[in-house]
C-alpha cells in the first residue's frame, strides 16, 4: 500500500516552461552581479564558489571565469549542486520582490492537498535545491503549499538518474520501498527509482502517450485513480 508520495517538480507538479522561460533567464540575468557583490563578504556564496572552482578547474580567484562557468551551466541545464544552490539564493530575491510566482498545475495543487488530508506523507525530490523547492511551493500562484510537505530532497542525496539516490532517500525516510510512489516526467529517473524497489508513475502532461509498460498518467487526478486501485 502506498503511504508516501515522492514527487519531482519540473514537468510533474510544475511546467517546464516556467522553469526554462522564467526561472533560468532570471538566474542568468542576475547571477553575475549577485556573485560580484557577494563573493567576498557572503560565506554562503563563497562556499558555493569553492565548489564551482573545484568542479570546473577554474582558479578560485578568477571571479569572472567562475561566472562564465555558471552561465554555461545555466545554458546547458546542468544539474550541478553549487549552481542549484546559487540559483535558489537568487530566486529568493525574485519571489520576495514579486518578480514571479511559482507555477503549479491546478490538478497538482488539488491532489497534493487531498493526499495530505488523506494521511499520505508527501516529499519532494528535485534537482533544484531544497531552498528553491520551498520557494516554488511557498510562493506559488495558488498559495503556500509547503504545509503539505513532510520533507525535501535535492542532489545532495545524489543525481536523480542514479538508483543509489533513491536508496539514500528510503534510508532517510525509514520506509519500505513498495510503500513509496515516485512521480516524474523523466523515464531515466523512474527507472532509477524502480531499481531501488520504489513504485513509479510517469507524468506525460503533453503530446502523445508513449508506447510503454510503465504506469503513465496525464495529471494528478489520473495518479489518484491509480492509488485507489492499488
Ligand atoms: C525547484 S524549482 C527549479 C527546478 C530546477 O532548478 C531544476 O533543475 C528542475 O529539476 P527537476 O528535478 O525538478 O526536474
Ligand atoms: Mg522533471
Amino acid at each position: 500500500m502506498i503511504r508516501v508520495i515522492l514527487t519531482d517538480i519540473e514537468g510533474t507538479t510544475s511546467s517546464i516552461s516556467f522553469v526554462h522561460e522564467v526561472l533560468f533567464p532570471y538566474a542568468a540575468e542576475h547571477i553575475g552581479d549577485f556573485i560580484r557583490e557577494g563573493a567576498a563578504g557572503n560565506p554562503a556564496i563563497a562556499e558555493q564558489l569553492d565548489a564551482v572552482a573545484q568542479r570546473s578547474g577554474v582558479d578560485r580567484d578568477d571571479i569572472e571565469g567562475l561566472i562564465e562557468v555558471l552561465q554555461s551551466w545555466i545554458r546547458d541545464d546542468r544539474k550541478e549542486t553549487p549552481l542549484k544552490a546559487l540559483q535558489g539564493m537568487l530566486w529568493e530575491q525574485g519571489y520576495q520582490q514579486g518578480a514571479f510566482h511559482g507555477h503549479i498545475y491546478p490538478d497538482a495543487a488539488d491532489y497534493l492537498q487531498r493526499w495530505h488530508d488523506r494521511g499520505l506523507r508527501l516529499f519532494v525530490y528535485s534537482s533544484g535545491s531544497v531552498k528553491a523547492q520551498k520557494l516554488i511551493f511557498g510562493f506559488s500562484e495558488a498559495g503556500d503549499f509547503t504545509p503539505f510537505f513532510s520533507g525535501y530532497f535535492d542532489t545532495r542525496v545524489g543525481g536523480k538518474k542514479e538508483s543509489q539516490s533513491y536508496r539514500n532517500i528510503l534510508e532517510q525516510l525509514g520506509v519500505e520501498p513498495e510503500t513509496v510512489l515516485f512521480l516524474s516526467d523523466v523515464e531515466a529517473e523512474l527507472q532509477a527509482a524502480e531499481e531501488a524497489g520504489i513504485r513509479t508513475a510517469w507524468l506525460v502532461r503533453e503530446g502523445e502517450l508513449p508506447d510503454t509498460d510503465r504506469v503513465v498518467a496525464r495529471n494528478f487526478a489520473e495518479v489518484d485513480d491509480l492509488l485507489r486501485k492499488r
